[in-house]
């Protein structure tokens, strides 16, 4: 039946770009069949194009063009190539929208037009190039060029590489998964999620930026080494810059250093930032390109699970203060996130697995789908190793989790960047969390605090009648399964509860939390009964 099967990518470009070459090469890597839509065409039509072409014109050509691409769309299962000018055509851009909106990916295949046009050039045969093939490409590369962009969802530039090259990257950029932020207030943005995605660092900072600060920790040395080869390449002035790791790095004397840096080297409003690393380090590079001149562009390339699936998109960029955890900061956007899985295979277990405590969050408030993967596949997860992991099928399940996790931020960021009430739904586990990583002085993990929050707030939860037991009891043996902690007895209750008054969702001297109405469901709660809110603690401390 049409409708059950899709192409796996489609590739669109200018005459000459190379989509059929390298459009090949890639269906021989991924072992998938090709097809060519002039090729489909043509067999349809029992004649070559230019032949066709010249009996019964090009708006006769454009709907057969059409009506084979739609079909194509519905009923291919592998790399489908269209012709140059076929993207032009309004039923066709429509075709690829739905197929985009159904988790398609359009890959805009853009070769250096010097080369695109020679190669066009070669062995004629072209009617659109009929007259001064050179003026004519030139002239259609200006039409079609911003259409491309638009109706495309994946940009590859294959400037002077050759097809293996290019293959390798649009492969690449092919089993990348996108989420899209939006929102009334915000300037839209992807979080790509796959092995190779740095490579896209370029095209996500633009042409713009002249320099480029690179923010980065030294245990992501390796990584920020390859972030800066690409910038070079691209010819940014990089500069590198090494903040403290962790929480250390979140402070107002790492900022102000970073400030003068900034200054001294001539940093001005069209130049950017790229914070690398874990959530402390995008969240101070966040925060930097927020109040450098009032705000310059970033993009966040995530290096740990925690950050790629969370600290990394939504724009909440910040420090700590001697009083507690991200009081000082702003909602700034980046311009992109770019999730490198291959930054995966340096992390270390126990970071992993706190991160595992942020994606478990987005299951309990929203997709329950993430809870039923961690399920299937705690003992793999648990026992992440990062040297194997790149070549083990875990990487597949670790991709959906960050996708859909990243899902979950999107959508609530997407409705209310600056966490008026939806976005506050992000915050589960974090009242008492963020309590506890203050108390330990950071020696405990951000994901892992959350955890025992998490826990928290389904005591309290069920303690105000809203929840059973057994939910209660999910959450802990769920987030046992993972090597998260459910328990933390090492503070006293006056010390929580004052730092619990200073969360940013309390108002005035009343506290507030999410809390779950039911799995998947969270609900505010207001100024809860003192006992319960005491009660609760008293049970995460057995
Ligand atoms: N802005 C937000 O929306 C948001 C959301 C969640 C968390 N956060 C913040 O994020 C921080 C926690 O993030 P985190 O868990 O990534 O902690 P982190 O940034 O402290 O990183 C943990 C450790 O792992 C190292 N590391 C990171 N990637 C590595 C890699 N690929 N290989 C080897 N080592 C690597 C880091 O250098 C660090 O030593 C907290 O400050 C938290 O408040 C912010
Ligand atoms: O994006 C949000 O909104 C969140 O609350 C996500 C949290 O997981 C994250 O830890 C965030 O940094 C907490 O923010 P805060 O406002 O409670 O400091």
């Amino acid at each position: 039946m049409a409708g059950m099967r899709r192409p796996v990518a489609v590739i669109i470009g200018m005459m000459g770009a190379g989509k059929t070459r390298v459009g090949k090469e890639v269906a021989q890597m991924m072992q998938l069949p090709f097809a060519d839509a002039d090729n489909e065409i043509e067999h349809d039509a029992g004649m070559k194009i230019p032949e066709y072409f010249e009996r019964y014109g090009e708006p006769e050509f454009r709907k057969l063009e059409s009506d084979v691409v739609l079909d194509m769309l519905e009923d291919f299962d592998g790399i489908f190539s269209l012709g140059g000018g076929a993207p032009m055509t309004p039923s066709i851009q429509q075709g690829l929208a739905e197929y985009i909106a159904d988790g398609g990916k359009v890959v805009y295949l853009m070769a250096d037009p010097k080369e695109a046009m020679e190669r066009a050039n070669r062995g004629g045969g072209r009617p659109m190039l009929n007259g001064d093939a050179n003026e004519r490409w030139k002239k259609l590369y200006k039409e079609r060029d911003p259409v491309f962009r638009r109706v495309a969802n994946v940009q590859v530039r294959t400037h002077g590489q050759t097809p293996q090259v290019a293959a390798r990257k649009l492969m690449e950029m092919i089993d990348q998964r996108i989420v899209h932020v939006t929102g009334f207030t915000i300037e839209p943005y992807d979080v790509c999620i796959g092995e190779g995605v740095m490579s896209q660092l370029a095209q996500v900072l633009g042409d713009e930026p002249a320099k480029v600060a690179l923010i980065h920790t030294q245990p992501v040395q390796r990584h920020s080494d390859r972030a800066r080869t690409l910038l070079r390449q691209s010819g940014y002035d990089v500069h590198d810059i090494v903040i403290p790791d962790a929480e250390a790095g979140k402070t107002i004397e790492v900022a102000n250093g970073i400030w003068q840096r900034l200054g001294e080297e001539g940093f001005t409003r069209s130049d950017a930032i790229v914070g690398l690393g874990g959530g402390a380090a995008t969240d101070l590079a966040g925060f930097v390109a927020a109040t450098w001149m009032r705000g310059i562009r970033y993009v966040n390339c995530p290096t740990s699970l925690l950050a790629m699936v969370d600290a990394s998109t939504g724009g909440k960029t910040g420090i700590n203060t001697p009083q507690g955890k991200n009081l000082v900061g702003s909602f700034y956007t980046p311009a992109g996130v770019l999730a490198d899985m291959g930054a995966l295979a340096s992390l270390p277990n126990d970071i992993f697995i706190e991160g595992l405590g942020e994606v478990a969050k987005s299951g309990f408030i929203m997709d329950p789908e993430i809870l039923r993967m961690l399920e299937d596949h705690a003992d793999e997860l648990r026992s992440f190793d990062g040297s194997t992991f790149l070549d083990s099928d875990l990487k597949d399940v670790v991709a959906e989790l960050i996708e859909r996790t990243v899902t979950v931020k999107a959508y609530h960021v997407s409705a209310d960047l600056k966490e008026a009430g939806l976005r506050e739904f992000l915050n589960y586990g974090h009242t008492l969390g963020h309590a506890i990583e203050k108390l330990e002085h950071f020696r405990w993990r951000h994901g892992n605090a959350v955890a025992v929050g998490c826990v928290y707030a389904a005591e309290l939860s069920h303690l105000l009648g809203y929840i059973d037991q057994d939910l209660v009891d999910y959450h802990r043996s769920l987030l046992g399964s993972l090597g998260l902690p459910t328990s933390w007895n090492n503070g006293s209750w006056d010390d929580v509860l004052a730092l619990m008054h200073r969360d940013k969702k309390a108002r005035g001297n009343k506290l507030r939390f999410v809390i779950l109405g039911s799995l998947g469901h969270p609900i505010h709660l207001e100024d809860p009964p003192a006992d319960a809110v005491e009660e609760a603690f008293r049970r995460i401390q057995r």
